[in-house]
């Protein structure tokens, strides 16, 4: 069983991020989803299909560590298998933020197949957790979309056993998965992928 007052804590952490998310742009109507710890073998996130910034009482709910329902009826995201791959790899993740923004879906469809994408000399690569210096290159994964969730979790969680300094992954045409320690190292996160991919489509304009 689950902590109701832990769950409360990160479930208005959760519709905070929603919230901060959708005004900028990068989480339209009811597309992405994200979670949070609740203790070691409980996650929060999302219900499928709410619109991500307007989450309220109802819109998080308890999963476990696998991605069952705990306690509620409701459909939990779609893309739950994502979240808790995630958490399995990085026991020491607090939150996982998915993402749709024009950018990140862009820059998905640009990357071509078997590629990855990588920042290599930007300064706010020091906004992720480890990175130290400009000269450590952030790596970031393209992955083909897929209605086959159980499939792409177990291709991230391989991808990332084998690379766990890196941040985050991109599905392609779809959108953005990113984690951290807490919502608000996920949050920076979200942030500092939003501006390295303006960054890279903006050398593209300028350097096709
Ligand atoms: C309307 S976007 C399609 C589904 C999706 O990609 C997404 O992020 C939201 O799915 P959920 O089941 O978590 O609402
Ligand atoms: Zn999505």
């Amino acid at each position: 069983m689950f902590d109701v007052n832990q769950y409360a804590v990160v479930a208005d952490s959760i519709a905070d991020a929603g919230r901060f998310l959708y005004e900028r742009g990068w989480s339209p109507a009811t597309s992405s989803n994200y979670s949070a710890r609740v203790d070691q073998d409980h996650i929060a996130i999302t219900v499928s299909g709410r619109h991500k910034g307007q989450l309220g009482a109802g819109d998080v709910m308890v999963v476990d560590i696998q991605g069952r329902p705990v306690q509620s009826d409701s459909r939990a995201s779609a893309e739950t298998l994502l979240h808790t791959a995630l958490y399995q790899v990085f026991p020491d993740a607090g939150a996982v933020l998915h993402t749709h923004s024009v950018n990140a879906t862009v820059l998905s469809r640009l990357v071509p197949a078997g590629e990855l994408l990588t920042f290599d000399g930007y300064e706010l690569q020091k906004a992720f957790d480890g990175v130290e210096t400009h000269e450590t290159a952030v790596t970031v994964p393209v992955f083909d979309n897929t209605q086959d969730i159980e499939a792409l979790a177990k291709d991230t969680q391989e991808w990332f056993l084998k690379h766990p300094e890196q941040p985050g992954y991109l599905i392609r045409g779809h959108g953005l998965y990113t984690w951290g320690k807490t919502m608000a190292d996920c949050l920076r996160h979200v942030e500092a992928f939003e501006f390295l991919f303006e960054c890279e489509l903006a050398t593209m304009r300028v350097r096709p």
